[in-house]
């Protein structure tokens, strides 16, 4: 049996034709979505996303402002960018790229955020409200992760989720998230001693690790659907995930590749959340 290759570009795309037409009639209504995305450092695998999140903002009707600064920008600069930001009405979303340089304290930067226009997500605000069930805008990854299992019809309810990676912004989140849609969560990491053992075990696995091709058919339960969120290069600087994929398609039942998984679902979700933003800036205009 051959897994079922779980297309994130094609599931994007659907997202990204819904965003569309809110953004028109949102914009029909006077209102223009925007969102300001701040980039400090020459890190190129970041130049090359951010570049992709500009383009499909635009290909959506929606504004985008890049704001790209020298590695050595002040933490004092970024925070004064943050605020101004803040409190631009045209500005519905702000994302400042991670990982930042090292002078500069990023857990201080996501505080500086408003959470109304945290659109990744990762405010203590957002982190809280998600945990809790409430609103909240959710992290791209995780949230594009529950979207594709559900367009797949892979239920959570009652199903063991394994999730491989503890990270703010992928691991834990997509645990809860899982939780909350009644799995049963066991998150494993570096510390985890006989990781198979529990990987075996997963009707959904997570693979969030970053480390090329780490999660093998040993790994995988026959018929598992398997996540992989990796984002690596292999031994020839191909682009590839944490999981062989080769390997893990005989078994897995349901499987992401990499390219074209969770990454394009990402900035989808980030569009989403955008369009959210300034949905909900509307709203409150009309009740004021
Ligand atoms: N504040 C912040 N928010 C983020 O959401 C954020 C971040 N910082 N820092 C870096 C990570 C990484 N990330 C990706 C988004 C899209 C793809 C993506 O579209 N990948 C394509 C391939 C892209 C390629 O070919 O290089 C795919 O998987 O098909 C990948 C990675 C967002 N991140």
């Amino acid at each position: 049996m051959t897994a079922i290759t779980i297309d994130g570009k094609a599931v994007s795309q659907k997202i990204k034709e819904q965003v569309e037409e809110r953004v028109k009639s949102l914009k029909e209504q006077g209102v223009a979505p925007g969102l300001a995305v701040v980039l400090v450092g020459e890190n190129s695998a970041s130049l090359t996303y951010v570049k992709n999140k500009k383009k499909t903002c635009e290909a959506l009707g929606m504004r985008s402002d890049l704001h790209q600064y020298p590695e050595d920008l002040s933490e004092e600069e970024l925070l004064a960018k943050i605020e101004e930001l803040n409190n631009d009405p045209e500005i519905h979303g702000i994302l400042v790229q991670l990982p930042l340089p090292e002078h500069i304290d990023e857990f201080k930067v996501i505080l500086a955020i408003d959470p109304s226009k945290d659109v990744d997500g990762f405010h203590p605000i957002s982190v809280g409200n998600m945990v809790i069930g409430k609103e909240a805008f959710l992290p791209c990854t995780p949230h594009g992760i529950m979207k594709l299992l559900e367009h797949y019809g892979i239920d959570p309810a009652g199903k063991h989720a394994v999730v491989v990676g503890r990270s703010n912004i992928v691991g834990k989140p997509v645990g809860q998230l899982l939780l909350q849609k009644d799995a049963t969560v066991t998150f494993c990491h570096s510390k985890t001693q006989d990781l198979a053992s529990y990987t075996r075990q997963a009707d959904i696995l997570i693979a969030a690790i970053g480390r090329a091709k780490f999660i093998g058919a040993d790994h995988v339960k026959p018929g598992a659907a398997v996540i992989d969120v990796g984002m690596n290069r292999d031994e020839n600087g191909k682009l590839c995930g944490d999981v062989d994929f080769a390997a893990v398609q005989e078994t897995a039942g349901y499987l992401t590749p990499v390219p074209g998984g969770v990454g394009p679902m990402t900035i989808a979700m980030l569009m989403e959340n955008t369009l959210h933003s300034a949905e909900n800036g509307l709203q409150k205009d009309k009740n004021a």
